[in-house]
């Protein structure tokens, strides 16, 4: 006969899951809201390229009255041929810079009020603070923060003012580099950073006038934007960005799309971006109980996972791992599977950045950093990444 004592416990712990999903359930408000799309006015910042033309598509696919504003308009036309081509749908171009307010209104004004608002030009331009120029810091920071400042004080008006006319979403285009700061991006992350603190204290402004602001978070994505950045992005920069993958606009901007229908707050666009999302979920509005249960069963894994991301990173390598023991521990307990594929980034991001930079790295590491990312250079499948790293793990707790 089973133990009674046992039969309580297995009882409590099927409970225990049940009563706070019950709770969140409770807690979490407003209930997911859908947006609707169709016959409605989409009004989208940097529409004529990349990830603000594919979502121009699909809002035009989706049957939405759609307008576009960028600088140059030899690419908006070019971008409403294109739309007008592959679906026969006309979209509106305004010509006009971000950073002039007074220009950005008066493109507000003539389009007519704006039901869902994507607010996703950007500028990139990666580099190490120290060599950057503060003109290149200023135009990251005006055109991607204070830009969409003057565009969401410019559509506001018209958007509080749409009764009868059902919920509405402003739509901001962050980046994974708007969750973590990125080695290259510090003007870049605090941009995209900035854009956080905008769309958190915004969404409380607006929620009276059932107005739903999305933060959407996507990874690289294959895009003209892109291409340019690549061409002067610090290795290293790449070869962190890319340990969460690369995206097709189309997939980007599919995401993003069922993002604001559902009217979600943060939206990841792979799973990296959903582990990020879940450890960088703070004090952000979460519309779904099923969501909210996941970040507070996951959150304490996932910071681990992270502890493992930035613990196993620069410091490490570059100034001695004595002080990293723990979290190593920890990560190598919990984290393993998730960090398996940043640690195999890391270690060749290290030995190559060390190499050109000559960083000072400790002797003993000089020697354990060139094997291991040899080692890691030569792996193939994942089977040997994930038992490459468990031997390193082992190598580093053995020391
Ligand atoms: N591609 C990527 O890897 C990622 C991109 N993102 C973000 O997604 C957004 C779109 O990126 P992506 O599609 O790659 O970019 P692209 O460079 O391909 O397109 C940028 C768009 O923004 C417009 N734009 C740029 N500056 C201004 C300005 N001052 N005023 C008005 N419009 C402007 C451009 O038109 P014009 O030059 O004519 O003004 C163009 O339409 C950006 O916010 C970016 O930070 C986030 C994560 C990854
Ligand atoms: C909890 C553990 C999480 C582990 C995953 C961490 C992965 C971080 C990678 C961040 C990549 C940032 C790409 C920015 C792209 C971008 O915005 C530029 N292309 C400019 O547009």
């Amino acid at each position: 006969m089973a133990d009674p004592n046992i039969s309580f416990l297995s009882l409590l712990l099927l409970l225990l899951p049940l009563a706070l999903l019950f709770l969140l359930y409770l807690i979490v408000r407003p209930r997911p809201t859908k947006i609707p799309i169709k016959n409605r006015h989409v009004f989208i910042t940097g529409g004529s390229s990349g990830i603000g033309l594919a979502l121009a598509h699909q809002a035009a696919l989706e049957g939405a009255r759609v307008s576009i504003l960028a600088r140059s308009i030899d690419k908006l036309e070019k971008a409403k041929n294109c739309i007008q081509l592959s679906t026969g749908i006309d979209v509106a171009v305004f010509a006009a810079d971000v950073r002039d307010y007074d220009a950005v209104s008066k493109a507000v004004e003539e389009a007519g009020p704006i039901d869902v608002l994507v607010v996703n030009q950007g500028v990139f331009v990666p580099e190490e603070l120290e060599k950057q120029g503060l003109d290149e810091v200023r135009f990251m920071v005006d055109v991607n923060l204070i830009g969409s400042f003057n565009m969401i004080k410019a559509a506001l008006p018209g958007m509080k003012d749409r009764k009868g006319r059902g919920p509405g979403s402003i739509a901001l285009m962050s980046s994974q580099a708007g969750q973590v700061g990125i080695y290259g991006y510090t003007a870049y992350s605090a941009s995209k950073f900035g854009l956080r603190g905008l769309a958190e204290a915004l969404q409380q402004e607006v929620i009276a006038h059932d107005l739903h602001v999305s933060l959407i978070f996507p990874p690289d994505t294959d895009t003209p934007g892109l291409v340019e950045e690549t061409k002067k992005r610090p290795p290293l920069t790449s070869i962190i960005a890319e340990s969460s993958g690369a995206m097709k606009a189309d997939e980007v901007a599919k995401k993003a799309f069922n993002g604001i229908k559902s009217a979600s707050f943060i939206v990841p666009c792979n799973f990296e971006g959903l582990l990020l999302s879940i450890a960088t979920a703070g004090l952000s509005p979460q519309r779904s109980f099923i969501m909210a249960f996941v970040e507070v069963v996951a959150a304490g894994v996932i910071r681990i996972a992270a502890l493992g991301f930035s613990g196993i990173g620069i410091q490490v390598y570059t100034s001695g791992m004595h002080k990293t023991k723990g979290p190593e521990v920890l990560a190598a307990l919990f984290g393993y599977l998730l960090v398996s594929e940043c640690d195999r980034r890391w270690i060749l991001a290290v030995n190559y950045s060390a190499q050109r930079t000559c960083w000072r790295r400790t002797s003993i590491f000089d020697y354990m950093i060139d094997e291991w990312s040899f080692r890691h250079r030569e792996a193939e499948t994942t089977l040997e990444i994930i038992s490459l790293n468990f031997e390193f793990r082992l190598s580093i707790l053995s020391r």
